[in-house]
C-alpha cells in the first residue's frame, strides 16, 4: 500500500519519473468515498468547498517497522458526519505502484466531483492542478492511505426497469462475488493502432491478456481463471501518454495547456465512466450495502490483520470481513437504540420515573436486537450470536449511563451525598457523646475524627459542586457516599411495623433531632446547679404544665450512667418518635446553687424554626403532634 502525505500543496521541484502504468499492485491505495443529497449538492459542488477540503491521512505507514496504523479519529471525522454516516457508501480507490500518477488522476477526479454538472469540469487551461499532493521525480510522495475530507453526497438514479430486473436476477450472482468493480487503467498506451484508446480498446486488450494458455505457468493460469469469479465487473481503459511536459518538465504544475490533447480527450471519457452517478456502485459486502458507519468498522477490522509482518492469509481476511460485518451491524443497532433513548430521556427531557425509563429501554433494546438480527451477516449463526451477546451487553451498559443521566436530573438524588455525610456526622456525634460519657475516650476520639473527616468531605464536596474544579475528588466523595448509602440502606430496619432501610431511618432520626433541638431551644429549661455540672432538660411547650415538672431533678447524673437513661419519651405509642432532648452541660459550677430552678432561658430562635420547617417537609410523619399527645404518668 502507499501513500499521500501533507496538506493541499504541490511540489513541482522534481522531474517526473520514467513512464509507468496504472494497474492494481501491492503499492498505493487512495480511497475517496462519494455521496450526495439534493439540498447539499449545490453547496458541495461549489469551489469554496473544494478549497476548504483537503486530503486526510487515515492510515499511517511506519516504514521503520513496516507497520500500518489506522488513525481512527481522522477516519471517524470523515465518515461519521451526521449527514452521511447512514448513507450507503461508494468507495473509489486508486491503487498502484508508487510514482505512477495516482494523485494526478485523483485530482482530476476531484475536479469532476466538484463540477460534474458543468461540461468544462476539466478546469481552466492555465489552472494548476490541486488536491492530493503530487509531484514529479523518482522519490515516492505518499505513504499510507489518504482520503479526501469531503464526502460527496450523490443521488443515484433509480435506473430503468430493465436495469432493476437485471439487478434482481444478478443478485444471487453478485452475492457470491466478493468484490464489485475492477478497472485496469493502462497509462502511456502507445499502440492505438492495435487496440484503440479508451474502454473498447481496453476490453479487447484485456480479453487477450486474460486468455488462459496451456504454456502459461499454473499460477498465472489460476489468476486468469479466478479473477472473473472474484469481481462482478472487470474493465480496462487505455490512456495515452500525457505528453513530454508532464513526464519531464520539473516546472509542470498540472495546467491543461501543458498536457497533450489526446490525453485530455480520453480523460474526459474516463472520469465519468468511474464517477458519474449512474455508474457509481454502492459498496457491498456479503450481499449487504455498506454505510459510511460500517466502513469505519471494516477499516478497523482489516487494519488489525495487516499488523503483522506477513500478508494476511485469505482465511483471516474472510474472518476479518465477517467480524467487521457483525461489528457494523452492532454499531447500527446501537445507533438505533441511542437515538431512541435520546428521544425518551435525552438531555433536554425532564426527569422520568425509573420504571418508565426501564420500559423505554426494554422496548428499544428489543428493536435494536431485531435490527441486528435482520441485517445480512457473514460468519454463521454461532459467530453472529457472540456479537448479539456483545450488543446486548453494550446496550445494558448504555442503559446504566442513561439511568445515571436521568438520576442526575433528580434534585433529591443530588442531595444524597450531603445527606449521607450529614447522617455520618450526626451518628458520629451521638456515638462520641455516648462513648465519651461512658469514659471510652479513645472511641469517642475516633468518632470525633470521623465526624471531622465527614465535615471536611462535605465542605469539599460543596466547593467542587460550586466551582466545578477537582471533579475527580467530587466523584470519589460521591462514590464513597453512594457505597455508604447502599451498604447502610440494604439491611432493612423495622420501624413501627414498616420495613425501612437504615439510611432512611438515619435521615429520619436526623430530622427528628433537628426538630427536637430547635423546639427545645425555644422553650423552657431547668437547670440543676447543685450538681457538679449543669443538667438542662428541655420540655416542649405543650407539656410545660405536666406534673412531672415539679419532680425534683435528682437524677444520679454521673459520667458512668448512659445518656439514654436521661432521655425519656412522654408520648403515647401513636406518637412514639417524640424526642426530648437531654442536653448535658458538663462545665463545672463555681458555687452551690438551689436544687433546681425553672426559668425560660433561651430566646426565640428563628433559625431553629426554619430547621423545623425543613424537618417537617422532609419527613412529616416522624414529627410529634403534641395536641394529640397523651403524656405518660
Ligand atoms: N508518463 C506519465 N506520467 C504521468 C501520468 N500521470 C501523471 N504523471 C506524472 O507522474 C508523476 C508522479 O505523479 P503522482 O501523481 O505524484 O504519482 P503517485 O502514484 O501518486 O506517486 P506516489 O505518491 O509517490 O505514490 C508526476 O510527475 C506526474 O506528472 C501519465 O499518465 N503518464
Amino acid at each position: 500500500m502507499a501513500e499521500k502525505s501533507g496538506l493541499k500543496h504541490r511540489n513541482h521541484s522534481q522531474q517526473n519519473s520514467e513512464n509507468s502504468t496504472f494497474d492494481e499492485g501491492e503499492h498505493g491505495v487512495e480511497d475517496v468515498p462519494h455521496k450526495k443529497s439534493p439540498e447539499e449538492e449545490k453547496a458541495l459542488l461549489s469551489e469554496e468547498d473544494a478549497l476548504s477540503a483537503r486530503p486526510v491521512q487515515i492510515v499511517v505507514a511506519h516504514e521503520d517497522d513496516h507497520a500500518f496504523e489506522l488513525d481512527e479519529a481522522a477516519l471517524e471525522r470523515i465518515l461519521l458526519q451526521e449527514h452521511v454516516r447512514d448513507l450507503n457508501v461508494v468507495v473509489v480507490s486508486v491503487a498502484g505502484a508508487f510514482r505512477k500518477g495516482k494523485s494526478f488522476l485523483l485530482d482530476f477526479m476531484l475536479r469532476f466531483m466538484y463540477n460534474q454538472t458543468s461540461c468544462s469540469w476539466l478546469g481552466g487551461h492555465e489552472e494548476p492542478l490541486t488536491g492530493f499532493t503530487w509531484r514529479g521525480g523518482c522519490e515516492r510522495e505518499t505513504t499510507g492511505i489518504l482520503a479526501w475530507s469531503d464526502v460527496f453526497v450523490v443521488d443515484k438514479p433509480d435506473g430503468s426497469r430493465l436495469f432493476t430486473e437485471y439487478g434482481r436476477l444478478a443478485l444471487e450472482e453478485i452475492y457470491e462475488k466478493p468484490f464489485q468493480t475492477l478497472m485496469f487503467l493502462i497509462r502511456d498506451w502507445s499502440y492505438p493502432y492495435e487496440h484503440p484508446y479508451g474502454l473498447d480498446g481496453g476490453k479487447s486488450f484485456l480479453e487477450k491478456r486474460l486468455q488462459v494458455k496451456q504454456n502459461q505457468h499454473e499460477e498465472l493460469q489460476n489468476v486468469r481463471k479466478h479473477i472473473h469469479s472474484c469481481f462482478s465487473n472487470i474493465g480496462c481503459f487505455l490512456l495515452p501518454h500525457p505528453g513530454l511536459k508532464v513526464a519531464t518538465n520539473p516546472n509542470f504544475d498540472g495546467r491543461l495547456t501543458d498536457i497533450d490533447d489526446d490525453f485530455k480527450t480520453e480523460l474526459v471519457k474516463l472520469v465519468p465512466i468511474l464517477l458519474s452517478p449512474k455508474n457509481l456502485v454502492e459498496k457491498e459486502i456479503g450481499g449487504s450495502k455498506v454505510t459510511c458507519r460500517d466502513l469505519v468498522q471494516y477499516f478497523k477490522a482489516y487494519m488489525k490483520i495487516y499488523q503483522g509482518e506477513e500478508l494476511p492469509h485469505p482465511k483471516s481476511m474472510l474472518q476479518a470481513t465477517a467480524e467487521a460485518n457483525n461489528l457494523a451491524a452492532v454499531a447500527g443497532a446501537k445507533d438505533i437504540y441511542n437515538k431512541g433513548m435520546e428521544q425518551v430521556c435525552g438531555g433536554d427531557k425532564p426527569y422520568m420515573a425509573p420504571d418508565q425509563l426501564e420500559c423505554g429501554h426494554a422496548n428499544l433494546r428489543q428493536v435494536a436486537v431485531k435490527h441486528f438480527r435482520s441485517v445480512k451477516k457473514m460468519g454463521g449463526e454461532d459467530f453472529c450470536r457472540c456479537y448479539q451477546e456483545q450488543l446486548e451487553a453494550e446496550l445494558d451498559e448504555a442503559f446504566t449511563n442513561f439511568i445515571k443521566h436521568n438520576d442526575g436530573k433528580n434534585i433529591f438524588y443530588a442531595a444524597r451525598t450531603p445527606a449521607t455525610l450529614f447522617a455520618v456526622m450526626f451518628a458520629m456525634y451521638v456515638a462520641s457523646l455516648v462513648t465519651g460519657f461512658l469514659g471510652i475516650n479513645t472511641v469517642a476520639m475516633v468518632c470525633n475524627l470521623i465526624m471531622g473527616v465527614a465535615l471536611a468531605a462535605l465542605c469539599l464536596w460543596a466547593y467542587v459542586k460550586y466551582s466545578g474544579e477537582f471533579r475527580e475528588v467530587g466523584s470519589v466523595i460521591d462514590q464513597v457516599a453512594e457505597t455508604l448509602w447502599e451498604q447502610v440502606g440494604d439491611p432493612g430496619v423495622e420501624v413501627r411495623g414498616e420495613e425501612m432501610p437504615a439510611a432512611r431511618l438515619l435521615i429520619r432520626l436526623l430530622c427528628m433531632f433537628c426538630f427536637s433541638f430547635a423546639w427545645a431551644l425555644s422553650l423552657t429549661s431547668i437547670s440543676t446547679p447543685h450538681l457538679p455540672f449543669n443538667v438542662y432538660i428541655f420540655f416542649p411547650a405543650p407539656f410545660r404544665s405536666f406534673p412531672f415538672y415539679s419532680l425534683p431533678f435528682y437524677f444520679p447524673v454521673s459520667p458512668h450512667v448512659p445518656l439514654p437513661a436521661y432521655s425519656f419519651s412522654v408520648c403515647s405509642q401513636t406518637l412514639s418518635p417524640v424526642l426530648f432532648l437531654t442536653y448535658l452541660d458538663v462545665t463545672e459550677c463555681d458555687s452551690p446553687k438551689p436544687l433546681f430552678s425553672l426559668k425560660p432561658e433561651f430566646p426565640y430562635q428563628p433559625k431553629m424554626w426554619f430547621l423545623i420547617c425543613i424537618s417537617l417537609w422532609l419527613n412529616p410523619d416522624s414529627l410529634p403532634f403534641p395536641q394529640k399527645c397523651a403524656p405518660a404518668t
